[in-house]
């Protein structure tokens, strides 16, 4: 086996289980010799706050924005930059390198910009997650979803434990029917087949086209929630059954920190679509700023203004666009 690390593209669309996938691996003794580059589509660093508590790997971030867009130099110097770091320290290399790129990121200009890294001899293989529940919908709506499938040499479904998986089956069937799929109930066990997985063949990987070329996002908003001074913890509560109540299906990803006032331990929010998970402490997570990533279809940050009425709220964007991809 060569000594030169894999890359592993981690991609699949908002809330597929990325970053669930990515802790239940890291649990694993096998583990060791992962390095992580982490890339949100919002300034709460959410994903990196979540796999910091999994402890001890080494982990960089890919600065605020879309990875598919303007950042691609940013991922060719930080891999470098791991690389040499770990040289540096005398330990033994990495064995991989896996890029969670944010969930609305196109995998074929990412790996474009790989191509300065090909004298590294680097082993480039594409995962996607693949939502059993949600999946099929979101490819209907979203070209993301449908362009991150198609460039994956191998397909893992996730949430088996909440859906069936004919409709997402069929769906990866219809866009991809050369991807191996992995479809395992039990997480440990999925996390290994993928991550011990063997390598694909780059060249076809390298071939892939976007389903839109490289246009932008145009009908997703990224949007950031912070609380006003005087806003309770009814106000906080309050404003979680609002935003699902108010976008309805526009609604496809909710991430964040909230904190009940005076206390530290912040609790990290989810949701997929409308639906939200149980908050959850994060004790070691105490610096991360309060505050609520919304991501959704077609809904501007006035709109949504509005649609909150008079809640101790601040609706922003991130910069002017956050999105904004810049073919190059
Ligand atoms: N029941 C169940 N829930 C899951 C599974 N995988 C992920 N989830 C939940 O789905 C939500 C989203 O999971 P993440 O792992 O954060 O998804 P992601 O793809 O990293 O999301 P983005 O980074 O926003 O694109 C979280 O609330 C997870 O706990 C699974 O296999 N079963």
């Amino acid at each position: 086996m060569t000594s030169q690390p894999e890359f592993i593209l981690l991609t699949g669309f908002l809330g597929s289980g990325k970053t669930s996938l990515l802790r239940d691996w890291l649990a694993l003794p096998e583990a060791a010799d992962t390095a992580l580059i982490v890339n949100e589509a919002g300034e709460i660093n959410v994903d990196g706050a979540i796999l910091a508590e999994a402890g001890g790997v080494p982990m960089a971030m890919l600065a605020n924005g879309c990875v598919c867009c303007s950042l691609t130099s940013d991922l060719v110097f930080t891999i470098r930059a791991l690389l040499e770091e770990r040289e540096r320290s005398g330990q033994p290399p990495f064995r991989r390198i896996v890029l969670e790129s944010s969930g609305l990121s196109r995998p074929g200009p990412i790996l474009r910009s790989l191509a300065p890294l090909a004298p590294l001899g680097l082993r480039v293989r594409v995962v996607a997650t693949c939502d059993a529940a949600q999946a099929a919908e979101r490819a209907a709506h979203f070209d993301e979803a449908v362009a991150q499938l198609a460039a994956a040499g191998m397909v893992v479904f996730t949430k088996l434990d909440l859906s069936g998986t004919a409709d997402a089956e069929a769906l990866v069937a219809a866009i991809n029917p050369l991807a191996t799929r992995v479809l395992e109930a039990d997480r440990a066990e999925r996390a290994r087949r993928v991550f011990l997985g063997g390598a694909e063949d780059p060249a076809a990987m390298l071939d892939v086209e976007d389903a839109a070329g490289n246009a932008a996002h145009p009908r997703v908003a990224v949007l950031r929630l912070s609380f006003a001074e005087n806003a309770t913890w009814e106000d906080r509560l309050d404003l979680m059954e609002d935003l699902a109540a108010f976008c309805g299906e526009r609604l496809l990803r909710v991430k964040g920190f909230i904190r009940r006032p005076g206390t530290e331990v912040p609790l990290l929010i989810q949701a997929v679509g409308t639906l939200f998970s149980p908050p959850v402490p994060m004790p070691g997570a105490k610096a991360v700023p309060e505050g609520l990533v919304v991501i959704a279809r077609d809904l501007s940050a006035a709109e949504l203004r509005a649609g909150l009425g008079g809640a101790p709220v601040h609706v922003g964007t991130f910069r002017d666009n956050p999105l904004a991809c810049t073919p190059g």
